[in-house]
């Protein structure tokens, strides 16, 4: 029994003696024929992350049960879409450890520790985390956390070579999953909250060599004249300084390919840093900022270019998964691109040439009031400006929808997006200097007000949904809400399912027709990667990776008190009938705190809560409200707060903990610490009061 396998290869088990991740350039481009693999990370070039198959419908979902699960080294956010290759799967987990299990059993082949410094957690915006590795005529590719790709041999996870691809020097990190096309590794980059100018590139697959790179934003005005392109794009930026702070435009995340076009699509990020008055002027387009890049594969030569958010000022990335489908619109047969970047609409582009079809709003917004008909460009609105006063603006920085993958189902067709209802409070801020290794965006430090009013605005504007979107209306099909924003990618299947993992710890099928909840099970952590499905020996499985965080899960338990939620990292495998158990999850409350005298004045408590929110808390949590990942430091010890201003100075910097002592004077680290022990006090008080 082999599946429906549509050429004449027969899938090999682990033991055969068939070569390791035997993946060409046919197996890519006609990876939809096979049922019984997921070669590349959105199951095929044009990432729909659907799958042809059927055996677990909406009919019997019900009956589906854990096959295995394997648990991973570290329990931090899992973001990671595995590979199924000739009956191996290949998963990444936190700062970018590579697993080979037998997908048959869960077993362990064997794993690969790139062994990312820990204290590199603190150069990137978001959390050590990785979505994927690429696969290509025996060897795995990893995008490292501290910059560098490299490659593996898929056999038994030896490092083949390894290249840095960034400046070591700049704040530069790695996440995503690289793409393989004819013999080229492309990787990406992020990094446009802390001070860097994104590009692409491209590595021979099997020597290392650099290729190509493309740059999304201009260079140093200094240096002369650059490509075409970036000639072209200099003309939408305003002023020199933006070079000194980066420019941002980082490819953090999404890429397809189109083969018959010979087309590669890249998701370009956000401008570094965010508020334009510091990178622009204030004015200007700044090409390529968010905006979706279509290259030649071959060159990195520039094609077109569609900007989904002008002259961004709000973190507004177009790195959101784009995929490919080809639907009928108003009678015509269109070739199209769909994304739902950020910015809150959906838009369907001519991937051919990159003209805008149709775009609406996915979620909703104030920073734009529509868009233009004809070019798709946003009418952005009065709100959207924070140049003079805060605005609460919707979607926050954290987007609409950001990298948790949505699917396309053909025979629905509808697009399943992992969306998200957020605001935030946008105010002019400070721009630290790049050097310091600090967030650079020039505006205020994430925070939530006191003002009862603005909270509670925050507050009730604040879920998730899973989403079912008309990419051909242009409408809502159905939605269902989910308590928090952050929750995990989807699959489709020819089964009329939807498979979504929750924040809450939960992982669901909902009818792809209807929405129904039909079926859920508890994945302990929460869930933010995405599913992928497939058949083995006849049977039909379903695989996600458990395993809370990613930006919002580290920042925001302020506003997701519902989610209570242990750190574990786990990859999960269903079937029909399965009857394995997960290990009761553990989620010890912890122990009251016995927090020592505040003797700060208000006054230094306040600037205490600004340096905290300017340093800490886009890791430890807005108002210290910190997700089980890293410590919730209201609840630190005695000892630890005698520890603070070594701990802060990097005396932990090899568990992960980022050294600070070169930015801040010890007076602040101790108005810091001043901050955490009032929260104590106010914490042991609501205790004593409840
Ligand atoms: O601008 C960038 O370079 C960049 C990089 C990343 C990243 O690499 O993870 C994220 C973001 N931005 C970002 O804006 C964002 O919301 C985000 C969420 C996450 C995550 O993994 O949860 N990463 C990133
Ligand atoms: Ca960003």
């Amino acid at each position: 029994a082999c599946g429906q396998s549509t050429d004449s290869t027969t899938p090999s088990s682990p033991s055969s003696s068939k070569p390791a991740a035997a993946v060409d350039g046919k197996r890519l481009v006609n990876a939809d024929a096979r049922t019984d693999q997921w070669v590349s990370h959105g199951r095929t070039y044009a990432e729909e992350r659907f799958v042809p198959l059927d055996q677990i419908n909406a009919e019997n979902v019900d009956q589906l049960g854990l096959a295995w699960s394997f648990e991973l080294d570290i329990p931090r956010g899992t973001e990671a879409t595995p590979l199924l290759i000739d009956g191996v799967m290949y998963a990444t987990g936190a700062f970018s450890i590579v697993y080979a299990l037998d997908a048959r059993s869960g077993k362990l082949l064997w794993s690969y520790d790139p062994k990312v410094p820990k204290a590199a957690a603190g150069r990137g915006c978001c959390g050590p985390v990785n979505r994927g590795v690429a696969a290509w005529q025996g060897k795995l590719f990893v995008g490292a956390y501290d910059g560098r790709l490299i490659a593996l041999d898929a056999k038994d996870g030896k490092e083949l070579w390894s290249v840095m691809t960034v400046d070591p020097d700049r704040n530069y990190t790695v996440t995503g999953a690289p793409r393989v096309i004819d013999g080229k590794v492309i990787i990406g980059n992020g990094g446009a909250e802390l001070g860097v100018r994104g590009y692409v590139s491209a590595y021979d697959a099997d020597s290392g060599e650099q290729l190509w790179r493309f740059y999304t934003v201009p260079g140093n005005p200094a240096d002369g004249p650059e490509s075409e392109a970036l000639e072209m794009a200099r003309k939408t930026w305003h002023g020199d300084t933006y070079f000194e702070q980066g420019g941002g435009g980082t490819v953090w995340d999404s890429m397809a390919y189109d083969p018959e076009l010979d087309l590669l699509y890249i998701g370009v990020g956000n401008g570094s840093p965010w508020n334009i008055k510091y990178r622009s002027e204030g004015k200007g387009d700044n090409l390529f900022l968010s905006s979706i890049v279509a290259l030649r594969p071959d060159t990195g030569e520039y094609v077109w270019h569609f900007q989904t958010t002008p002259g961004d000022s709000w973190d507004y990335t177009a790195t959101q998964h784009i995929i490919l489908a080809d639907l009928e619109i108003e009678g015509q047969p269109r070739k199209v691109l769909m994304q739902a970047p950020k910015n809150g609409f959906f838009f369907v582009i001519d991937r051919e040439t990159g003209e805008f079809i149709s775009g609406n709003n996915y979620v909703p917004v104030n920073w734009a009031s529509g868009l233009d008909p004809e070019t798709g460009r946003p009418q952005v609105t009065e709100t959207a400006d924070y140049s003079t006063e805060p605005k609460l603006i919707t979607p926050g920085p954290v987007g609409g929808h950001n990298w948790h993958p949505m699917s396309f189902n053909p025979q629905t067709g509808l697009v399943y997006i992992p969306a998200l209802v957020t605001a935030n409070l946008y105010a002019d801020g400070p721009t630290p200097q790049v050097a310091l290794n600090l967030w650079n965006v020039g505006t205020a430090p994430i925070d939530l007000p006191d003002d009862p009013d603005a909270l509670g605005a925050i507050g009730q504007t604040t879920k998730g949904m899973l989403l079912a979107w008309d990419p051909v209306k242009q409408e809502a099909a159905w939605s269902q809400d989910l308590v928090s924003p952050w929750n995990g990618g989807t699959l489709s299947t020819a089964g009329n399912l939807v498979f979504q993992g929750a924040a809450d710890g939960r992982f669901a099928a909902y009818a792809a027709d209807t929405g129904e909840l039909l079926w859920q099970s508890p994945t302990n952590s929460g869930v933010v990667a995405a599913p992928i499905s497939y058949e083995l020996d006849g049977e039909q499985y379903v695989t996600v990776l458990s395993g809370w965080g990613g930006v919002y899960a580290l920042a925001f338990s302020a506003l997701q008190p519902q989610v209570r939620v242990p750190a574990e990292a786990r990859v999960l495998t269903y079937k029909l009938g399965g009857k394995a158990k997960l290990p009761e999850a553990k989620l010890e409350p912890l122990p009251l705190p016995q927090p020592p005298k505040v003797t700060a004045t208000t006054e230094q408590l306040a600037m205490g809560r600004e340096l905290y929110h300017g340093v800490c808390a886009v890791c430890h949590g807005v108002a210290a409200i910190s997700s089980p990942l890293v410590p919730d430091l209201r609840y630190m010890s005695a000892q630890t707060h005698e520890d603070f201003h070594n701990i802060v100075s990097g005396a932990r910097a090899v568990q992960g903990m980022p050294p600070f002592g070169h930015l801040l004077p010890p007076e602040q680290i101790e108005l810091i610490r001043q901050y955490l022990a009032k929260l104590s006090h106010d914490l042991v008080a609501r205790d004593a009061a409840q």
